[in-house]
């Protein structure tokens, strides 16, 4: 047999130029193979290297959207902090949550307001002038004059934080869901009662939908309505609830900002002709009280106002109104999808059940129980009027399994980054060993974070970390949210912070380990009313309907759908048909929704 060396030798002497092209493409791959292991300062987190240089984590993205990140720092397990290194720069992945709150605390040098311009411009399609706005006086510090992004991020967090506008806000779009759900009961079933026929067996026939498009079109026409109004765009137009959701559905593509007429046609087209008709909304004055006419919530006219006080056009006003109303819309229509199916597709029985300690927690059993002419003094129904009632600060104190649901769905659903510009080069600290999740890992005494480059705490990693959240972190297990002495199966260490299985040694969660929000000056504004949004409907929906799977009584949970960019929480693998039914005594009867 030849030794390597005599073909090798053989080879060069038959074929010249092909050894030389080999030899030089080796050559070449070993070197950027290397380059790409150089640190730009000793202090660089570790480097996670690609075995296509530079550009294989790029392409791993594209190709697998949120999970190739996600997975790659499950992979790391000694590694809370590592580089990607990318083409002409570095890509930071935290994974630790204690080193989460050092990036969040880091916010003079590291920020996400210098990437909000170029974002909003690719996915909103904001023209340069106005782009040009928005870069004024991005990040002022206290005295200094302030750019339009500060004066609406005041504006939203104000708002939106506790007080009497968030309760005004919430208790509004609580009040127009039950209408939109009561309206859909009347239309659905004429009837007030189940005839005979249809009630075989005391049972209603129901009717069969995509849970999902069910949920999302209850959500954007009562948000809609909350936010802009009667006249609100969609009421006027219900065909440009598809567009909304066609925009939604292209969101990434848009973001890659790779000839979005063609690569994301059908987002692209959404968006249009939801900002055309924002517009005209704006310009007939649609969003002002007059004459009987509400307008919008006061939180909108305020913004309106801040984008024309910076010189904004109204076309470019109506695409920021776009993204205010995707922010209020689409992460809530999803968790509320999650939630609604766990609630129904739980088969354990007994205490056990998720559905049976929700509507026990909120009383909701005694009001189907009752029909509408008895009087009850039952505490979950105006006496006077007999509509069943809910209040909202009874879902936030009284029912501990809607509340570990709503966590537990969001865990479980949420890939959400946290991206910020590296404005400064900036040196984080290694946290103490004591609010670390883990002692596999190992950290650096401090970690240079290079100018230019971008630091982004992966909230996929960290909502999948078994470290964090126990063995069972892939399971569907609410009771990790709720105190030990809960009925709910798997329930957690008693402080509520969902760290595990019940069985393991007591271990406090880092608050940080919660991503579905983000963090640190990004921190979702919007999560009380989401949160306030989402139960109360969940709730209405869980005291007025039964629902079971379409074919087989039994639902099946799918998957979700990992493999996209983790823009919003996720959304399931393929869509999941029910049958609905109106529960005994309730086609009738409204809701009745107080603070
Ligand atoms: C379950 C529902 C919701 C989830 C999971 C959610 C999640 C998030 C996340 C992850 C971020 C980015 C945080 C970061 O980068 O660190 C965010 C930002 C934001 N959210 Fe929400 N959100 C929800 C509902 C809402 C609602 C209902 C509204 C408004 C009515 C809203 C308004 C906003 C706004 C305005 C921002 C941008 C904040 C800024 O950086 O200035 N969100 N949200």
């Amino acid at each position: 047999m030849p030794s390597l060396l005599t073909l090798a030798t053989t080879l060069a002497a038959e074929h010249p130029t092909t050894v030389t092209t080999i030899t030089l493409l080796l050559t070449t791959y070993f070197l950027l193979y290397r380059w790409q292991l150089v640190k730009t300062h000793p202090d660089e987190p570790p480097i996670v290297p690609s075995a296509i240089p530079f550009v294989g984590h790029v392409l791993g993205m594209a190709i697998f959207g949120g999970r190739y990140v996600k997975n790659l720092g499950l992979k790391q397990k000694s590694h809370p902090l590592f580089t990607l290194p990318l083409p002409r720069s570095r890509l930071y992945i935290v994974t630790d949550p204690a080193l989460a709150t050092s990036v969040q605390r880091a916010a003079r040098t590291l920020s996400f307001t210098p990437l909000v311009p170029r974002i909003t411009q690719r996915v909103l399609g904001l023209d340069d002038a106005t782009v040009a706005i928005v870069q004024r006086d991005l990040d002022p510090g206290p005295g200094m004059p302030r750019g339009f992004l500060a004066d609406v991020h005041d504006l939203v967090y104000g708002a939106l934080g506790p007080g009497e506008e968030l309760a005004g806000l919430s208790l509004g779009v609580a009040e127009g869901l039950a209408r939109v759900v009561e309206g859909f009961v009347k239309e659905t079933f004429p009837s007030s009662i189940p005839s005979a026929e249809e009630e075989k067996g005391d049972r209603d026939p129901g009717v069969v939908l995509d849970l999902m498009q069910w949920i999302r079109h209850f959500v954007t026409v009562a948000t809609a309505e909350l936010l802009y109004g009667e006249e609100n765009p969609i009421a006027l137009d219900p065909g440009l609830e598809a567009a909304f959701w066609d925009f939604d559905h292209g969101l990434g593509s848009l973001l890659m900002g790779v000839w979005p007429t063609v690569t994301a046609r059908r987002a692209y087209r959404g968006r249009e002709a939801l900002v055309a008709a924002l517009e005209r909304y704006l310009l007939e004055g649609k969003y002002l009280e007059k004459e009987g006419r509400k307008g919008a919530a006061g939180i909108v006219q305020r913004r309106i106002e801040i984008a024309l006080r910076h010189g904004w056009t109204m076309r470019a006003v109506a695409r920021s109104e776009l993204s205010f109303l995707f922010a209020g819309i689409v992460n809530t229509a999803t968790t509320t999808f999650w939630m609604v199916l766990y609630l129904f597709a739980d088969t354990t029985t007994g205490d056990d059940n998720l559905l049976s300690a929700v509507r026990a927690e909120l009383n909701l059993n005694t009001i189907a129980n009752t029909t509408s002419n008895e009087n009850t003094t039952n505490s979950g129904t105006n006496t006077e009027t007999n509509t069943p009632t809910i209040s909202l600060t009874t879902l936030k104190t009284a029912s501990p399994t809607l509340n570990a649901l709503f966590r537990e769905a969001l865990r479980h659903n949420s890939d959400t980054y946290s991206t910020r510009l590296v404005t400064e080069s900036t040196t984080l600290s290694a946290p103490s060993s004591s609010s670390s999740p883990s002692s596999d890992y190992i950290y650096q005494t401090q970690y240079h974070l290079t100018a230019q480059s971008v630091v982004q705490i992966s909230g996929g990693t960290i909502h999948n970390d078994p470290r964090i959240w126990g063995d069972d972190v892939r399971a569907f297990r609410p009771g990790r949210f709720l105190p030990p002495s809960s009925s709910i199966s798997g329930s957690g260490n008693g402080n509520g912070n969902g760290n595990g299985n019940g069985n393991g040694p007591e271990k406090q969660i880092h608050p940080a380990s919660f991503r579905a929000f983000g963090g640190g000056k990004t921190l979702c504004p919007g999560r009380h009313f989401a949160t306030a949004t989402i139960q109360a409907f969940v709730a209405v929906i869980a005291g007025t309907f039964e629902i079971e799977g379409a074919d087989t009584n039994k639902i099946v949970v799918p998957g979700k759908e990992d493999g996209v960019l983790p823009v919003h929480v996720l959304e399931p693998k393929r869509p999941v048909m029910v049958k609905v039914r109106v529960r005994k005594g309730m086609r009738r009867r409204g809701w009745g929704l107080v603070a």
